[in-house]
């Protein structure tokens, strides 16, 4: 039996609507599942019913209000729900990382170094993290001419894939995948197919969302529908 990387249990989440004098939005009421290492969870049901909340809950941006994120790393759990923002930001360096299509530009740093600099803070040493970032690169159709620029004036699926790649040069054990197939090619939307495929053999856990149905059938080992876990309300 593999083990259990992601325990939710009985979440909770309402959205508290400031501008209309603190109006409750409840969304999400009970929400549970479990994800293993080795395996891609992917999160279904229609638009609205909760699927970005839910990562969002999971990675720490979003606070939910009751229930339980359980994290298994090593031999530590650690409960996202009641984590100090400082307990947050140590997992997501350690445990569990975000691949989404959208890149936090840093500017004037290379596309290179940019994914480089992930590979570093895993604890490579500065000829293996060029190594693996030009390989990765590589992977995503990045072409060579463009690794020493800043993505800055890249188009937006080179944006883009500069971020899938330094989302999967990190090696966290829980790997939130929100859309990165979202608008990719044919051939990249295989690349990236292929990345999680290493990723389930090497034990690493994934969530995601994919709207495309024949992405999500490739990727998925189980899909949750997330409607279960949604509030009802009047029409
Ligand atoms: N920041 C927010 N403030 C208020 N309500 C929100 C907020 N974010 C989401 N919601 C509401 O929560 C519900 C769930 O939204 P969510 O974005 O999680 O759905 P989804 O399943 O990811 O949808 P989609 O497939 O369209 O992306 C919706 O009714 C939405 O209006």
């Amino acid at each position: 039996m593999q083990q259990k990387i992601l325990s939710v249990q009985n979440l909770t989440k309402s959205f508290v609507m400031h501008l209309q004098n603190g109006l409750q939005l409840p969304v999400m009421d009970g929400a549970g599942f479990e994800v293993f290492a080795g395996e891609c969870v992917v999160l279904g049901g229609p638009s609205g019913a909760g699927k970005s909340t839910l990562l969002k809950m999971i990675y720490g941006n979003y606070a939910a209000d009751a229930g339980e994120i359980i994290i298994t790393h090593g031999d530590q759990h650690t409960d996202l729900v009641t984590a100090s923002p400082r307990e947050i930001l140590r997992l997501r360096q350690s445990t569990i990382g975000y691949v989404s299509q959208f890149l936090s530009a840093i500017p004037r740093v290379s596309a290179l170094d940019l994914v480089a600099q992930v590979a570093r803070q895993w604890g490579h040493s500065e000829e293996v993290a060029q190594e693996k970032a030009a390989k990765m690169l590589g992977q995503l159709n990045i072409p060579e001419h463009l690794w020493g620029l800043p993505p800055a004036t890249f188009s937006g699926g080179e944006q883009q894939r500069v971020n899938i790649a330094r989302g999967f040069m990190g090696e966290h054990k829980l790997l939130l995948l929100d859309e990165p197939t979202a608008s990719l090619d044919a051939a990249n939307r295989q690349v990236v197919l292929s990345l999680i495929e290493e990723r389930k053999a090497n034990g690493t856990a994934m969530l995601g969302i994919f709207h495309d149905a024949d992405t999500r059938d490739k990727v998925a080992d189980r899909v949750i529908d997330v409607t279960k876990f949604a509030v009802q309300r009047a029409a």
